[in-house]
């Protein structure tokens, strides 16, 4: 028996077991659930929310659907039976009928009403919670997955789950017109049985035509929507660039002309050809219902020997079925699309490779001691379209005790920055070993393991509020504000900065005071003192780092600043991809073969 958090809400706990081919899950709202398990999260959250409480809703939606079909037939009923005495010649009682005609119609109206203000709120519900589930799935999921497939991300949280939130809507719609195109065959079976035995054979070639294209149209939406990701990647790429582009309008117009302009024509040539498609399915089965209404008149009434009264009552229904029956196939568009979205979902869900989340709730190293990294390798995946041999590291080690400051040096492109993501776990090593107080982390420490650091990235980013620290030292975060000489430019507020709008140096020192604030053992810097000015730089090197120490602080720092190489109690040196230390100015490489 494992523990999760509840996929839909994120907020409680699962009990989950494996049992053969299925999973059974326990949620504390609904009770035991029963999954494949090859279910993907997507189709787990939509059996959720149909077992949620959701369930409930279906039925009341289906209820309400089903009254309203009621409704609606019994106003056709009346007509027809209106229609029957003309042709016998009785006399219509109109009273009567106008009493039985209000309750139908009121019965339509009202349920309708209902149904369709209780789906408002539905959907909003559904929208909140299908976002936040792919949300917390690309949480859970590895850097470089989420990285490689930002774009993907973006149209995943926006268009696809709008896309599926609207076509689960339809559920409703679809229920009501089934209905209302079920009681209408019982209806005409009654009157003429075999009539709509012609009819349902019609209906079914055209429907089976009708499928055999959908597919084709399926295929179409996919492939458009992969034309949109481009177009979203290079409206980012215009955006990021937006300060370049201000000062040279033709590189914007460039990126338009080279690949804005070609995903959108793309994708729209496809989403043309896929909605022509469906508009031909259209018109074959408009075409064959006005087919069987000629033939009707012209000559199966006489072949089946059936009143003229009868006639005339079928041809009102097929007139009044047809309808409803065309509403259900103009669905298909958008039911497609979303299971073209929902495919999507689940490809990304695939390539994200979530991590357990019962391993998201995390084991953290009570304390640090030493961190030791043996016979790293890592090696960037190839590209397809790219013909160089990729950047390679290793084997490779490194060693660092609590309070020790090591620096990496070298030159640009040695694969300093590559060694560092690896360290801090961004990128997952292709082999070595690491050890924290002399244990190897496995695989499900792994979280905890990313938990020990806390990093200033060469291009970090400077959150404008503290996450992830429950409670700020406020006093703490005053004092380390004086030590990077910020007092007069920022101060701390209950959850944030004052300011985060400062020049480009300064906004570094808070990130580094934002890191600080972590509380977490290793210090991770990548070319810190880069962009700060002289004066501040010594200081940084020669009573920054001691004090950082003193706070009992690790650190490791990515420097070209060979000056203050003293500072540290260890350097290393990377060259193309291999480490070396540097002792005495001796330098010896380190892998730490075993
Ligand atoms: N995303 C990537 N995909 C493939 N190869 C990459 C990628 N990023 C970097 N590289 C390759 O890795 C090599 C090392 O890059 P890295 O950023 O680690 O160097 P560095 O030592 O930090 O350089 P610098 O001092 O300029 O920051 C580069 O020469 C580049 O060819």
């Amino acid at each position: 028996m494992e523990r999760m958090v509840c996929s839909c809400t994120g907020s409680h706990q699962l009990l989950y077991r494996k049992n053969g081919t299925h999973y059974q899950v326990h949620c504390q709202y609904t009770g035991w659930a029963r999954y494949h398990v090859s279910y993907t999260s997507s189709q787990k959250l939509i059996i959720m929310n149909i077992r949620k409480g959701h369930l409930r809703n279906y039925v009341l939606f289906s209820f309400l659907s089903m009254l309203a079909a009621v409704g609606s037939m019994g106003v056709i009923y009346m007509i027809n039976q209106i229609i029957n005495k003309y042709f016998t010649g009785t006399k219509v009682a109109a009273s009567s009928y106008f009493i039985y005609f209000l309750g139908a119609l009121v019965l339509f109206v009202v349920s309708r009403w209902l149904v369709s203000i209780a789906i408002i709120g539905f959907t909003q519900n559904l929208l909140i919670k299908t976002r936040m589930n792919v949300l917390e799935m690309v949480l859970r999921s590895p850097f470089q997955n989420v990285w490689k497939s930002k774009e993907k991300i973006f149209t995943a949280l926006t268009r696809d789950t709008d896309i599926i939130v609207g076509a689960s809507v339809t559920i409703v719609d679809i229920l009501t017109n089934s209905a209302i195109a079920l009681i209408c065959f019982i209806y005409m079976g009654i009157i003429a049985w075999q009539l709509l035995l012609c009819m349902l054979v019609l209906l079914i070639v055209t429907l089976a035509i009708y499928f055999f294209y959908v597919g084709r149209a399926r295929k179409l939406f996919i492939k458009a929507m992969t034309f949109q990701d481009t177009f979203i990647k290079y409206l980012n790429e215009i955006l990021s660039g937006f300060k370049e582009i201000t000062l040279e309008k033709q590189k914007g117009f460039d990126i338009a002309d080279r690949h804005v302009k070609r995903s959108i024509l793309s994708a729209s040539a496809l989403y043309r050809k896929a909605h022509v498609t469906f508009l031909n399915n259209r018109i074959i089965g408009i075409m064959s219902f006005y087919v069987f209404i000629g033939l009707l008149l012209l000559f199966l009434g006489n072949v089946f020997n059936i009143q003229d009264r009868v006639v005339v009552n079928f041809i009102f229904l097929i007139l009044y079925v047809f309808g409803p029956i065309e509403t259900l196939v103009l669905m298909i568009p958008s039911i497609t699309q979303a299971n073209a979205s929902l495919k999507r979902i689940n490809v990304i869900e695939a390539q994200m490779d979530v991590v357990d989340s019962d391993n998201a709730q995390g084991r953290p190293y009570p304390f640090f001691e030493e961190l030791r990294l043996e016979n790293i390798c890592y090696q960037y995946r190839q590209e397809e379209e790219e013909g160089d041999r990729p950047f390679a590291i290793g084997p490779v080690g490194l060693s660092l005790s609590r309070g020790e400051v090591a620096f990496i040096s070298g030159g640009n492109g040695s694969g300093k920055t590559t060694f560092l993501n690896i360290l801090v776990g961004l990128f997952r090593a292709d082999e070595g070993i690491v050890y924290v107080n002399g244990d190897r982390v496995e695989k499900d420490r792994w979280i905890d393991y990313q938990r020990l650091f806390a990093p200033v990235f060469n291009d970090y980013h400077l959150f404008d509020e503290f996450y992830g620290i429950p409670v700020v030292d406020v006093e703490k975060a005053q004092e380390y504000i004086r030590v990077f000489e910020l007092e007069r430019k920022v101060s701390v507020q209950k959850d944030k900065f004052s300011t985060v709008h400062l020049s480009a140096g300064q906004r570094k020192r808070l990130a580094l005071i934002a890191a600080m604030l972590e509380k977490k053992p290793i210090l991770v810097l990548d070319e810190f003192a880069a962009d700060q000015d002289p004066p501040f730089k010594r200081k940084f090197y020669t009573e920054i780092i001691p004090y950082i120490r003193q706070e009992g602080f690790s650190m490791i720092a990515i420097t070209h600043d060979d000056t203050y190489y003293a500072a540290a109690d260890k350097l290393y040196k990377m060259d193309t991809g291999s480490l070396h230390t540097v002792i005495a100015g001796q330098e010896k490489p380190v892998y730490i073969l075993s």
